[in-house]
């Protein structure tokens, strides 16, 4: 019992002696006070009055007479709030230990609970987080599959500045580690690789994993972004980082003192970001974007992020930014590198059987993958897998069959066969049971062949501004109706949109836009041979080297530094390869 008193007495005494040390650093005054109200240690009138104080130094003073006049046991509450709210009183942590803080028995029977706003926002961002990256954004909108169900590791290496292998990454983890790093002042890690890769499902796993607090970091805030948001904001507009954090990913609720910026500001390296698809901003002069050094300033989101990325602001906080193989980024910003290579072959028989359910469909489709050493090294890439996968699916539910049409299957026909899968939703009713249709591909294009125009127009336009995104006027003008977005090959994007705006689409893929914009060269029996040939000029004034499919899709970079470093045209490539493929087709 002496001891207790003595263990009681000391709490008193501690915030006496400590009195300055707690007034300067002390910072949430709320969740003190609301935890002190619930017990029953101070009154709401006791609360008014503290809030009715102006400074928080002032606040800090008068609750801290409050719970020493209230005696031992509420003075031990009050530290016991500081230890057990750690993240909030993260400046007093190192003062529990000096003072070689240690609960009693009594004090730990009591509840504490965290009405911290940083705290807070945490929690909400890892809320809405887990929320946004459980699903594989289905490229069907109609069906949609679980991150955990259908994720599988690919083939990571680590590389050096100049480009030379360092091994491969093990895990996710040792993504955000020092492992590997060539350039310590650099900030941002760096994940490349060509079209369809899985650079943005490497992100939304990261994310994931963040959001069930099953990431090894430090870090307890996290904001991801798309890079194309950076330029589809208008030029005039100018937001400041508050904004871009806040507005344009989650805004915290309850914090009238501005707590959560204030936090973040003071230690960036709680903080970590994830910018995906650094090709696709459009705009010639990134490099000679003004960058901002306050965090206060107004700016455009672009220099924005140069600044995030370059460390001029949030010093410290950790950054993985993903782009298309080839897309230059200044070698200073750059802390490690890796790049993103895909399936291997054990990968692939993981995702096979992550992808089908039976037994029986497994082995049928490695029988199929092992018969066609070509349609393998295809299907080493995620996206590409997951067409084939798909049609293999749709085959079989439509037609009975788990057999694609050649052995030599080549990427035009991968997006056919999407296109077939698409387009099947509308012109074939739902197959029975009991009957299955039998398979003609060119009937399902006959009758779908008003909708595939009117997208491969819809395409072709919006390639040809440059851009991913379509309003619903432009579909509209195209001829699609509602019904014609329900096959698929749009989805609606709302991200980028924060003041609420028209809703807007994009085509599911980048690669998929071109094979469109390909199939309208095509279509139009009107246009004049230069003009389908239109893209090879524009590609050939950027680069010379040869413009094998393959070698494109399949065997890693195909693009050299002669590009110009932001404006990659791996689109407009891509469209051409598309040309060839149809034309070689249908020759
Ligand atoms: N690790 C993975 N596990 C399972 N499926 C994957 C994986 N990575 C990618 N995929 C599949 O491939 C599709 C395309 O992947 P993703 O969008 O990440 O490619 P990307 O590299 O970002 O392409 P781009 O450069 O064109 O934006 C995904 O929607 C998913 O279906």
């Amino acid at each position: 019992m002496g001891q207790i008193e003595e263990a009681r007495a000391s709490c008193l005494d501690t915030l006496t002696y400590h009195r300055e040390l707690l007034v300067s650093r002390l910072r949430s005054v709320q969740c003190i006070l609301d935890n002190l109200l619930a017990c029953g240690f101070v009154c709401e009138e006791d609360v008014e009055i503290v809030q009715r104080t102006v400074t928080k130094p002032e606040q800090v003073r008068k609750i801290l007479d409050l719970v020493q006049c209230k005696g031992e046991e509420s003075c031990e509450y009050f530290i016991y709030i500081i230890y057990k709210v750690c993240d909030a009183y993260i400046d007093l942590q190192p003062w529990l230990k000096e003072i070689d803080y240690n609960p009693s028995r009594d004090v730990t029977v009591m509840t504490v609970v965290n009405t911290d706003p940083i705290s807070r926002y945490c929690e909400k961002l890892r809320h809405e987080m887990s929320r946004d990256t459980c699903f594989i954004m289905s490229y069907g909108q109609q069906e949609e599959s679980r991150l955990e169900d259908l994720y599988t590791d690919t083939l990571m290496e680590l590389l050096n500045d100049c480009n030379e292998s360092l091994g491969f990454l093990e895990s996710l983890d040792q993504l955000l580690g020092d492992h590997a790093v060539f350039n310590p002042q650099g900030e941002t890690i760096y994940v490349m690789g060509d079209a369809g890769v899985g650079k943005s499902i490497l992100l939304q796993k990261l994310q994931n994993l963040w959001s069930k607090k099953e990431l090894q970091t430090d870090a307890i805030f996290f904001f991801k972004f798309r890079c194309r948001m950076f330029s589809i904001i208008k030029d005039t507009e100018q937001i400041s980082l508050r904004d871009l954090l806040f507005k344009y990913n989650c805004s915290p609720d309850q914090d009238p003192d501005h707590e959560v910026f204030d936090y973040i500001l003071r230690f960036p390296e709680k903080v970590l970001f994830t910018f995906d698809g650094y090709d696709e901003i459009q705009t010639n002069d990134l490099m000679n974007v003004a960058e901002v050094v306050s965090p206060e300033a107004k700016a455009h989101p672009l220099q924005l992020l140069v600044s995030l990325l370059c460390g001029k602001l949030l010093q410290g906080s950790h950054k993985v930014l993903t782009a298309r193989t080839g897309t230059e980024i200044q070698s200073r910003v750059i802390r490690k590198k890796v790049a993103l290579r895909g399936f291997s072959p054990a990968h692939l028989k993981t995702y096979i059987h992550l992808h089908f359910k039976e037994q029986e469909h497994r082995e049928l489709v490695s029988v199929q993958l092992d018969a066609s050493p070509h349609l393998c090294g295809l299907c080493s890439t995620p996206l590409f897998c997951w067409i084939v996968f798909k049609s293999f699916r749709h085959l079989h539910t439509m037609h009975d069959s788990f057999h694609l049409p050649e052995t030599c299957i080549t990427l035009t026909d991968i997006f056919l066969l999407l296109s077939e899968v698409f387009l099947s939703r509308s012109a074939s009713p739902a197959p029975s049971l009991l009957k299955k249709s039998t398979r003609c591909a060119s009937d399902t294009f006959k009758a779908g062949l008003r909708p595939l125009a009117a997208f491969a127009k819809l395409a072709l336009q919006v390639l040809e501004r440059g851009s991913f995104i379509c309003s619903q006027e432009e579909i509209s003008v195209c001829g699609l109706t509602e019904e014609d977005l329900t096959l698929g090959f749009l989805r609606p994007v709302s991200e980028y949109d924060a003041s609420g705006g028209p809703a807007t689409f994009e085509i599911l893929h980048i690669t998929l836009q071109s094979f469109l914009a390909a199939f309208a060269l095509v279509l139009d029996e009107q246009a004049a041979a230069s003009s389908i040939l239109k893209f090879f000029t524009e590609c050939s004034r950027k680069r010379e080297s040869s413009c094998l499919p393959f070698d494109f899709c399949i065997c890693g970079s195909s693009k050299s530094s002669e590009k110009h470093p932001f404006a990659t045209n791996d689109h407009l490539q891509f469209t051409n390869l598309f040309l060839c493929g149809l034309c070689s087709r249908w020759s």
